[in-house]
């Protein structure tokens, strides 16, 4: 029997990633190649008639899948019914712009967008915050929707997950999906700490430590950190426009392994609500290696951390307690 449509919201559906992410969502690389969907797209007035335009080229494109679009500039009708809301909406950052810069442009939107989807989303909707800054506009978001449960929270860190993938795949010259359990730790910002202490390379005689088959610690602790932490910026030097393709790409992992689950033995990143695990401190929206299972994240816990990742972990924990109070500051 065909499933039901599930209906997916974009906000900032006709900015660049939106562009990229709708016609992802509607061929099933989101939620699988058997299951329908509904596009609602939000965007703001003076993009309306782009955002038509991304409607019109939806229909043209004829999509199996895809069952309905709603396009609107109202929060309330993009809200209304959704099962996933992917976030993506707000003010992007320009060459030269910290993520600090582009707070309180953004904080505010997501404060009101909080109020929209906590009234007129499913119940159970689950959220991804893609707009920067990610993880303190996902707390905002949280704090000013409590009766969504905090765990359908989350923000994206897997583009920086899968750019660690790629950057060891590169090094090794190795299929990158033969690499696994790299974790970023923290804020999706150039603080963010990605770890390849537990990550692993599929080889013909069994799994092998990154480390071991890297045998370049100073690579891996230095330059290896610096690259996945500016690869943003990197691409906005190159682009003269922020991420685009790969930031819609991780989206889509995301909520396909959030909804269809990871794979046994392999975790994935993702910006969640801290409840204190690897005394990170509660109530920030901080990013950890978590698996998913029956549309549910856990934590994966135990992991030794050693004194020079313990740092870096404290260190990104720290901008996102200054971002907490930044981003209250803006909304007083
Ligand atoms: N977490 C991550 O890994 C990444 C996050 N980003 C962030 O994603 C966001 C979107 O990036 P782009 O698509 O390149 O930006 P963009 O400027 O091309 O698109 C943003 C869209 O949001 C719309 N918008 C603005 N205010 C809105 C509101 N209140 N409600 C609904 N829509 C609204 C704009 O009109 C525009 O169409 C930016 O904040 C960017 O910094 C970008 C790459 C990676
Ligand atoms: O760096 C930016 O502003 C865009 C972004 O979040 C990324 O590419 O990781």
């Amino acid at each position: 029997m065909a499933k039901d449509p599930v209906r997916v919201l974009v906000t900032g559906a006709a900015g660049q990633i939106g562009y990229a992410l709708v016609p992802m969502i509607a061929r099933g690389i989101m939620l699988g190649a058997d299951q329908p969907v509904i596009l609602h797209m939000l965007d703001i007035p003076p993009a309306a008639e782009a955002l038509n335009g991304v409607k019109m080229e939806l229909v043209d494109a004829a999509f199996p899948l895809l069952k309905g679009v709603v396009a609107t500039t109202d929060a309330v009708e993009a809200c209304t019914g959704v099962n996933i809301a992917v976030m993506v909406g707000g003010f992007p950052r320009k060459e030269g712009m910290e993520r600090k810069d582009v707070m309180s442009k953004n904080v505010s939107i997501y404060k009101s967008q909080a109020a929209a989807l906590e009234q007129h989303a499913a119940p159970n909707c689950k959220v991804l915050v893609v707009a920067n800054p990610a993880n303190t506009n996902a707390l905002i978001l949280k704090e000013f929707a409590p009766s969504i449960p905090a765990k359908n929270i989350t923000c994206l860190t897997r583009l920086d997950h899968n750019r660690a993938l790629g950057q060891i795949s590169e090094r090794l010259n190795v299929p990158v999906s033969d690499v696994k359990n790299v974790i970023i730790w923290g804020n999706h910002s150039s603080t963010q700490y990605p770890d390849v202490n537990h990550a692993t390379v599929k080889t013909p005689s069994g799994d092998k430590p990154v480390r071991e088959l890297v045998k370049d610690d100073a690579w891996l602790n230095e330059e290896f950190i610096t690259t996945v932490q500016q690869r943003g910026a990197a691409i906005i030097k190159a682009r003269k426009l922020s991420s685009a393709l790969s930031a819609a790409s991780s989206a889509c992992d995301h909520i396909r392994d959030w909804v269809l689950d990871t794979p046994e033995g392999t975790w994935v990143s993702m910006g969640v609500y801290s409840d204190g695990s690897y005394n990170v401190p509660a109530g920030l929206m901080y990013s950890f290696p978590v698996a998913c299972k029956k549309g549910e994240w856990t934590i994966v816990q135990g992991l030794p951390i050693d004194e020079f990742s313990r740092k870096k972990m404290d260190a990104t924990a720290e901008e996102l307690s200054e971002e907490k109070s930044l981003a209250y500051s803006c909304l007083s």
